[in-house]
């Protein structure tokens, strides 16, 4: 399969998901400047990192992105049209799962539905939540309460939970940060394997280099607050990607140029 990099060279490339131009953002009644002049584009089925000092606004990006909170400057639009709050066509997951824990595991991964479009559709959507469970090996502990599910298990259920509304952009913050190595790498492989079986975009928060290199089409390095994009770094790896890949040479030379960015940070 081409990578998202050898398409755009070829020039086939996919179309704009996520347009961003010039977004900055302040708080504090402008005391913090969090974000400045953050300019991007995230195409079809592309898989996108940002990475970047504790503080420099990564967190802000991807609210701002989710429509969680409004730019103080520039224009968010996605597929075509401008983001002015929640969307059903995005799909949000963060460093906790945050399952109610008086819900089922399958009642917390419909509840996005009931939500959204009340009970009947929630039952109806019964049987595709089933197939997800099934497909992030959860098939068996629908009628399971949070507390009896282990970390790992727990995240898989907000994949879950973030895939049953078939949202087209997914925005992580951190998803997998909470586990342990071992089921990290697991999941990581996990979505990288449904994104690319629903063609589904992705922006990832994540301090980690080498996670940000295995699962990105695209690495965006930013400096230190106010936030901007240093450099983005399109990965040239093949797919689907393997935990193997993290031993070739050219991996660990992406690794040494994002963390000679980062070590620069204050000065980008
Ligand atoms: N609601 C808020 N009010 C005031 N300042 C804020 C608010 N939210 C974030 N900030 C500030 O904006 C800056 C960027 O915060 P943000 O959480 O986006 O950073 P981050 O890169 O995600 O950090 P980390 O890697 O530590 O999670 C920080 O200096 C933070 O203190």
């Amino acid at each position: 399969m081409p990578t998202a990099a050898a398409m755009a060279g070829s020039g086939t490339r996919p179309k704009p998901v996520y347009e961003l131009t010039n977004v900055a953002k302040t708080y504090a009644a402008g005391e913090v400047r969090a974000l400045e002049g953050v300019s991007l584009t995230v195409r079809e089925g592309e898989f996108h990192s940002v990475i970047g000092s504790s503080g420099c606004g990564k967190s802000t990006l991807l609210k701002i992105m989710a429509g969680l909170t409004p730019p103080s400057k520039g224009r968010v639009i996605l597929s075509g049209t401008p983001v002015t709050g929640a969307r059903p066509d995005i799909g949000m997951m963060f460093q906790q799962a945050t399952l109610f824990p008086w819900r089922t595991t399958l009642q917390n991964i419909l509840l996005p539905i009931q939500i959204r479009e009340g009970k009947r559709a929630a039952a109806a959507a019964r049987s595709r939540a089933a197939a997800l469970m099934e497909l992030v090996g959860l098939k068996g502990f629908e009628s399971a309460y949070p507390a009896q599910l282990s970390g790992g298990m727990a995240q898989r259920a907000a994949i879950c939970r973030m895939l049953v509304t078939e949202p087209r952009m997914l925005l992580l913050d951190e998803p997998f940060s909470a586990l342990d190595e071992i089921t990290r790498d697991f999941m990581n492989m996990e979505l990288q394997r449904i994104c690319l079986e629903r063609s589904a975009s992705a922006f990832l928060v994540t301090h980690s280099i080498a996670e940000a290199v295995i699962l990105s089409d695209v690495v965006h390095v930013m400096s230190a607050r106010p936030g901007r994009i240093a450099r983005s770094i399109a990965i040239d790896l093949p797919r689907p990607r393997t935990l193997e890949m993290a031993t070739l040479p050219a991996f660990g030379a992406y690794v040494s140029e994002i963390r000679n960015l980062l070590d620069k940070g204050a000065f980008l």
